[in-house]
């Protein structure tokens, strides 16, 4: 099957001050449609860097980047804004919402930007919000909801383009028990309606809800497929024990 997605000897360096800090050192990742991949590693160890990069929304230093074939670093800024609107949905742990528009007008306006007519738009969010489980709340503010649904309007947001895949930073990392789990249930329906998932994660029974764990250390990134035999009850054992052997 071919890739949806491809990095190869990717690199990223932040500079500070005059100081170079290199994060990503070389590395290579696949992603294939309708998979759910979840990144993990310690603090610091370039998870939220490399979805900012796989995402197109920061640039490498080196190495290449291909969605859907494209080369993300043969696109200038705005054919990169195009593809991230078309291709890309973001969930972010904090949300991000615009706090003066409601629930329903931060949904609507990620939706504006594309070419999908207003009328398509409005039906497409209200359809979302009815998935995520926030139709009633659709004139609230952000602040006149909770974190969980907050979060949840994060997501119908990120699907407003029917993006080809979601990359999710953590989004589980404000929300409590009970909420965190409403939310990979919504993460497991969105992949079973064929979305393509990424998700980095610190807890080790929400990466077990993936496919494999892609774990980032020194730079490079080194992978976990669940065994297809292994029962759901078996599978944090297992990855417990893989993560244990790289010291996290
Ligand atoms: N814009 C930036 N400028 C300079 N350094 C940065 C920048 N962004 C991230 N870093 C540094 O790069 C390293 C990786 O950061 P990143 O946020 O990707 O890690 P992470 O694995 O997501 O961490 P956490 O689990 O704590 O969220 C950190 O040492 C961080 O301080």
């Amino acid at each position: 099957m071919e890739a949806l997605l491809t990095a190869v000897n990717v690199k990223k360096t932040y500079l500070e001050g005059t100081r170079r800090v290199p994060v990503i050192g070389g590395l290579d990742f696949n992603l294939y449609p309708g998979e759910y991949v979840v990144v993990m590693g310690s603090s610091g160890s370039g998870k939220s860097s490399l979805l900012y990069l796989l995402g197109g929304m920061d640039t490498p230093c080196a190495g290449s980047i291909q969605i859907g074939g494209g080369k993300l670093e043969a696109m200038d800024e705005t054919k990169r804004a195009l593809m991230r609107r078309e291709r890309i949905g973001f969930v972010f742990q904090d949300f991000n919402l615009v706090p003066h528009l409601s629930l329903l007008e931060n949904i609507l306006v990620a939706g504006y930007l594309g070419t999908t007519s207003r009328r398509a738009v409005r039906e497409r969010a209200r359809e979302l919000m009815a998935l995520v489980g926030i139709e009633h709340l659709a004139d609230r503010r952000p602040a006149q909801t909770s974190g969980g649904e907050q979060q949840r309007c994060a997501v119908a947001r990120a699907l407003i383009n029917d993006p080809d895949i979601v990359l999710a930073d953590e989004p589980t990392g404000n929300l409590n028990g009970a909420n965190s789990r409403t939310m990979l249930d919504l993460f497991d329906t969105i992949h079973g309606r064929g979305q393509t998932l990424v998700m980095v994660t610190h807890e080790p029974a929400a990466a077990c809800r993936a496919q494999r764990v892609a774990y980032m250390a020194d730079g490079s990134i080194e992978e976990f497929a669940f065994p297809d035999h292994v029962a759901s009850e078996g599978r944090e054992a297992l990855l417990l024990n893989w993560l244990s052997e790289r010291g996290w």
